[in-house]
């Protein structure tokens, strides 16, 4: 194990295997959405696409998605120069309890190290939150991002990539809405005050890629990740059909897509998050940049009731939405050494 600490080395089953199956979660080309001329038969087909890949999969990439590829560019430029910095210069943007936006270098998934560092922002700034997880404190605070003076042009690109993102994001959310039957802005009202976030995730090489993981076997809590990755491999998606762990291979500028716990929710297990994990390599470094969509802190999670009837009766419990995000970013900063919070905690029956 040699230098490898302790906090970074998973449990037996948790190891990743050497051969993984390297085949592909669905590509879905949104052209028709992009190109105004399209006939409506090609966007019904894309609907029908999309909830075909988020009931068997709940994770697809997207192609010709319209989503700038200049900005994309240039917030991966920026990313990489700032995680070229020494650790001392990325500390200057440390994250910590309170301020939990920023830069960070020991985040754990299920109370295990991961290998890797992160920087942290929110898309609006202000982000307004409950200011404690305890649910009889109604006080409300603001965060802030933590911008660095290194590079100089990080902010400009990263607000410019968040605008972006937001954008293919909430057409994605229409396109959902439609494949489930319901209007397509029916979940646009959950993000007027939205608290979406994004990571810039950074694995380092690893001199123990089989003992340790860049991200442990996790669900996403929001409601939709949208993201983009680099050209080096390490996402791994746990099949639905038969819980194998499947390889996603990078495709130039496509963006992968996965169902996170509250469309779970709203669509009452219709579509479910899945779960998914980073591998790491002995030799490269890999960048990710997940852009997670979420809800107002005031939203009560529930299963929509237009989905609901005799045959389908609600399979969770509501929940707030400010609460739970502040409770599971508090677990993930320090070994609280207990389950994270999840929504099978409001789970029925
Ligand atoms: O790096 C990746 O490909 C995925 C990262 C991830 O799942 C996350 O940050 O939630
Ligand atoms: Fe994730």
């Amino acid at each position: 194990m040699g230098e490898i600490d302790e906090a970074f080395i998973q449990t037996e089953e948790n190891r990743s295997k050497v051969c993984m199956i390297e085949e592909g979660i669905p590509v879905i080309d949104l052209s028709p959405l992009v190109c105004g001329s399209s006939s409506e038969p090609c966007f019904e087909e894309v609907v029908r696409q999309i909830g075909s890949a988020c009931r068997e999969w709940g994770f697809f990439q997207v192609i010709n998605h319209g989503s700038s590829v200049e900005s994309r560019q240039k917030m991966e430029e920026e990313a990489r120069k700032f995680f070229q910095q020494s650790k001392e210069q990325k500390n200057e943007v440390r994250r910590d309890a309170v301020h939990v936006m920023g830069y960070f270098d020991s985040e754990l998934t299920r109370n295990v190290r991961d290998w890797k560092e992160v920087f942290d922002y929110t898309v609006e700034e202000p982000t307004l939150v409950p200011a404690s997880p305890d649910p009889h404190d109604l006080t409300i605070t603001h965060w802030y991002n933590k911008w660095p003076q290194y590079p100089p042009h990080l902010r400009e690109a990263l607000e410019e990539y968040g605008k972006q993102m937001e954008e293919l994001a909430l057409k994605l959310m229409e396109l959902i809405a439609l494949s489930l039957g319901l209007a397509p802005k029916r979940f646009h009202g959950f993000f007027k005050d939205q608290t979406s976030w994004i990571r810039l995730n950074f694995y380092p090489p690893c001199p123990s890629p089989h003992l340790v993981l860049g991200c442990g076997r996790h669900k996403d809590s929001g409601a939709l990740t949208v993201l983009a990755q680099d050209d080096v491999c390490g996402l791994e998606v746990k099949r639905k059909s038969d819980g194998q762990w499947v390889r996603v291979i990078p495709a130039p500028n496509a963006y992968i897509i996965n169902v996170g716990a509250v469309i779970e929710v709203w669509s009452n297990e219709t579509y479910e998050s899945v779960e998914h994990r980073v591998i790491l390599n002995s030799e490269k470094e890999r960048l990710s940049y997940p852009f997670f969509l979420t809800p107002a802190h005031y939203t009560m999670v529930q299963p929509l009731e237009e989905l609901l009837n005799n045959q389908n009766p609600p399979k969770y419990r509501p929940y707030n939405w400010g609460k739970f995000f502040l409770t599971r970013k508090r677990s993930n900063f320090v070994n609280l050494n207990v389950e994270n919070i999840q929504i099978y905690d409001f789970k029925i029956n």
